[in-house]
């Protein structure tokens, strides 16, 4: 029982011994203290002292400005006087801002630091700012560094190069340190040391390129081994950040790529493998293309220093090599990366058989370091709490008066209708209190069931909700609104320990439970949310909460959103996170879904992701997503298969009702589709509604929501719709919530964040560097586009040759081959395949199993494109 219950039973409990008058007990001095911290946390103190702070920096920029041009006038008074001058009000000085101005302005200038000491204006400029605006707008930790070394460093600076002038250049202080330094380096020393730390702090904070003439490109490059790269071992992206880190690659887009473990061997070890590495425009770099499992294409230069033979495994690769090389001559024409890397790996291949004496290392078992998703964007920070606000009413005020006369209430409205109780005891939460009852022997329990509304008149409140019993404890609970309800603040839930160390895959922080208790779930367990309540009672709130908690706890590599806002306003502001958590269509502008044509489709192409999944779950011998990038980590899945590290995608639907009213079925079948099925591969839904009615929540989808959350709904019919069980009617609103999960139903108070704070955490993670665009989505064609476009060659898709060659190079007529080898949709390599069927490139379909490939040869394929005019 949580510590703030009160127990109201007899007096002769030793606990509440002291409580003949429970109330007592209950005002604690705890609201003086609270009103106190209160007024110290009230953003309007916060305002206050930041617009003080604000006219401090004005006055001292004043004052410090006015002493340079009135110091000669004014510094005889403020020696004679000292600080007492501030006090003598017949004194006149020349100061702008009179006496204390002249008096403070000669204290920092002549006392203290000399010109620097603007930097004192500087400060409580950014904290005024800050405290003002209420949000870190400056960074006060940093800024106190380079304030203190500003100080230092310019008094010193001014005071040695303004030697002995009569204005205090350096003030005090930068004329000791330069007297010191002057003494210890002498003068010459001195200022080489002023100059190359200035310099120094000059590369620290821009971190300026120095760059040597480019080598001239040579005529006959040298032969050198080829790189090659582990095939289960994508490359992951790094940040560009000009450190020069070591085996950084840059490429063409500025994005630096660490390649993975790589051995290097003696340079003259693989003479003869310049034959077949590319080399780029001026010749000096072997041009290798580099697909990392998850990141986008990056095609990139490689030095020579990161050259060398890769550790793998060759018995996995062979099959791999042989099935996917690729001529030189065809690489820089397709463009396909998947085949770059292979064609690399194949001149090591060709390299070992020319000479059966060198020693590449391959067969030499190399340990290989697990592959880390979260490198894709290493530099990548978390969102801070900071960023989010303790909201004020955040703590449960146990008003004693309150219990104990709602307490009576209930006991006095039972006796009148002869219900006589054992014991009764109360649980504070923060909207509802917790009476839990024991009713006297005899007394049957659809009695007291019966008099809710009674009691709900004689308690005078709304949303007083009996259970009757309560599941598993053998009392029967009544539920009566506070009257001073508290704020549970999404904050205080993501700093507990349960959220901070749950290690469940997409933990989301959803409330308060009556006792206090955080109430965490795992969202992949649900493993998928509806949501329902009527219009403002905290649907928006809710979804806010759930995806605020998932980006405190994921990394941009391991989770993708879909977002659909039929309502096109309640989650534009997660457009910032776009390049880092947010997946569309291919060749879509907006990642956010507003248009329902397009819903469709995301919806279908999430369920081709979904088969895709599925594909390569069963090529990979694993049953659910955990299995499977638990073997890619281990680098035992190989991406040039098309294995990749699969993020879960989170489908998140703010207004279901308004997408069954206009697209009905074609919403309806992927939804339902995705509930049943997507849960193994990691794909949830949570999906919302303001109308809980059985025309918009059908059976279908209801059967695969096991999970599910009502906010107040108008009428006990939308709480059964919703929930199977009436009592949603009862809320009182404003995220107080019922949720139904795991058989249970729990009654919350769902965590608060408000749009300030969400955008505060967009713009948190949107600042950092993300991946170059939206995770993308399969490409989806409508068949309703598709359908009537006859099978013709005149209307040839631009990539037919491409695809031509891959199906006759590796003699596999796999549709799923080219999507993804080719990174396309399914549509869209099936009606290449159609195409390739008409050119008489392969056979018909033969259900399951691959066409066959009626072309055998590269000379063959030739032939057929000089008949059908491809160059
Ligand atoms: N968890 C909560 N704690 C405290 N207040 C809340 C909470 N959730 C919502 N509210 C209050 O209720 C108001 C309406 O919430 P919200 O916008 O989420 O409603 P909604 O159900 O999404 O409405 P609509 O369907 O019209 O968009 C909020 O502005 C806020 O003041």
């Amino acid at each position: 029982m949580s510590k703030n219950k009160l127990k109201t039973e007899k007096p002769e409990s030793k606990k509440t011994a002291p409580a003949k008058d429970p109330s007592m007990v209950l005002k604690a001095d705890k609201v003086a203290d609270v009103k106190v911290k209160e007024l110290v946390k009230d953003e309007r103190t916060h305002k206050v002292l930041g617009v003080f702070l604000l006219l401090l920096s004005l006055l001292g920029f004043i004052a410090f400005s006015s002493y340079l041009f009135t110091w000669e006038e004014d510094q005889d008074k403020v020696f004679r006087y000292s600080f007492h001058l501030m006090f003598m009000g017949d004194e006149h000085v020349e100061n702008l801002l009179g006496r204390s101005g002249a008096f403070i302005s000669h204290w920092f200038f002549y006392d203290g630091f000399g010109l620097a000491c603007y930097l004192f204006c500087y400060f409580a400029f950014i904290l005024g700012i800050n405290f003002v605006v209420g949000r870190k707008v400056f960074r006060i930790w940093r800024n106190v560094k380079h304030i203190l070394f500003g100080l230092l460093f310019i008094s010193m600076t001014t005071a040695f190069i303004a030697g002995h002038a009569g204005f205090p250049w350096g003030g005090a202080v930068g004329n000791a340190l330069n007297r010191w330094a002057t003494g210890f380096l002498g003068t010459l020393g001195t200022g080489l040391l002023l100059l190359v730390v200035g310099f120094s702090w000059l590369i620290w904070k821009f971190n300026f390129e120095f760059k040597l003439p480019e080598r001239k490109p040579k005529v006959k490059p040298a032969p050198q081994p080829a790189a090659v790269f582990d095939e289960g071992m994508p490359a992951p992206v790094e940040e560009k950040t000009g450190k020069g880190k070591k085996n950084g690659i840059k490429n063409n887009t500025g994005v630096t790529v660490i390649p993975p473990v790589i051995t290097e061997p003696e340079e003259d070890e693989a003479a003869g493998a310049m034959e077949l590495v590319e080399r780029d425009e001026a010749g000096i770099h072997p041009l290798i293309t580099v697909i990392p499992a998850n990141a986008p294409q990056i095609e990139m230069l490689l030095p020579e220093e990161v050259e060398g033979p890769p550790p793998f495994d060759l018995e996995e690769k062979k099959p791999d090599l042989e099935e996917t090389f690729t001529p030189a001559s065809n690489r820089r024409k397709n463009g396909n990366t998947a085949d770059v890397a292979f064609e690399v790996k194949s001149v090591y291949e060709e390299n070992h058989d020319v000479d059966d004496s060198m020693d590449l290392g391959p067969t030499r078992p190399v340990s290989v370091d697990p592959y880390d998703p979260v490198l894709d964007l290493r530099d990548y920070k978390y969102p801070t709490l900071e960023l989010l606000d303790q909201h004020s009413t955040d703590k449960v005020v146990q008003d004693a008066s309150e219990l104990e006369k709602n307490k009576n209430q209930i006991i006095d409205t039972l006796k009148n209708y002869d219900i006589a109780i054992q014991k009764i005891s109360a649980t504070v939460g923060p909207t509802v209190t917790l009476y839990e009852i024991v009713p006297a022997a005899g007394v049957r329990i659809s009695r007291i069931k019966n008099l809710e509304d009674d009691i709900a008149l004689s308690l005078s409140a709304l949303g007083i909700r009996i259970i009757a019993p309560i599941p598993g404890k053998g009392t029967i609970g009544i539920e009566v609104p506070n009257i001073r309800k508290s704020m549970v603040s999404l904050k205080n839930i993501l700093a507990s320990d349960k959220f901070q160390q749950s290690a469940m895959d997409l933990p989301v922080a959803i409330g308060k439970k009556i006792d206090n208790e955080n109430f965490i779930a795992d969202l992949a367990k649900m493993p998928h949310l509806l949501m329902a309540g009527a219009t403002g009672q905290g649907k928006s709130v809710g979804i806010n909460t759930l995806l605020v908690s998932l980006l405190y706890k994921k990394h941009p590599s391991q989770l993708k959103f879909v977002l659909v806002d039929p309502k096109k306003v309640e989650l534009s502001l997660y457009k910032l996170i776009e390049k880092h958590f947010l997946a569309k269509l291919p060749g879509e502008e907006d990642a956010i879904i507003t248009d329902t044509k397009k819903v469709v489709h995301t919806l279908n192409a999430l369920c081709i992701e979904m088969d895709l999944r599925y594909d390569l779950l069963k090529e990979a011998g694993t049953r659910n997503i955990r299995e499977y990038n638990a073997k890619f980590t281990q680098r035992r899945l190989n991406p040039e298969k098309g294995h990749r590290y699969l993020p879960f995608v989170v489908l998140v639907i703010d207004e279901f009702a308004d997408l069954i009213m206009t697209a009905g079925k074609e919403v309806e079948m992927p939804i339902a589709r995705l509930a049943q099925l997507a849960r193994a591969v990691g794909i949830h839904l949570i999906i919302a509604t303001q109308r809980p009615s059985v025309n918009i929540i059908t059976g279908t989808i209801k059967a695969n929501f096991p999970a599910r959350i009502a906010f107040k709904v108008s009428s006990k019919i939308d709480s059964r719709t919703i929930l199977d069980l009436g009592g949603a009617e009862q809320l009182i609103g404003q995220g107080d919530m019922l949720v139904s999960f795991n058989g249970e139903l729990v009654r919350l108070q769902c965590a608060f964040v408000d749009t300030p704070e969400v955008e505060r955490v967009a713009e948190f993670i949107g600042g950092q560097r993300g991946y170059p665009e939206a995770f993308l989505l399969p490409e989806y064609l409508d068949d309703k586009d598709a359908d009537g476009k006859e099978i013709s060659l005149q209307d040839r898709d631009p990539l037919f040759a491409e695809a031509a060659r891959i199906i006759v190079q590796t003699q596999q007529g796999s549709t799923s081959l080219l999507q993804r080898r080719m990174k396309l949709g399914y549509n869209r390599a099936g009606r290449l395949m159609d195409q390739l069927e008409a050119a008489g490139i392969v056979g018909p379909n033969m259900g399951s199993k691959a066409r066959e490939v009626q072309v055998k040869s590269d000379s063959e394929l030739e032939e057929i494109f000089d008949a059908m005019g491809i160059v």
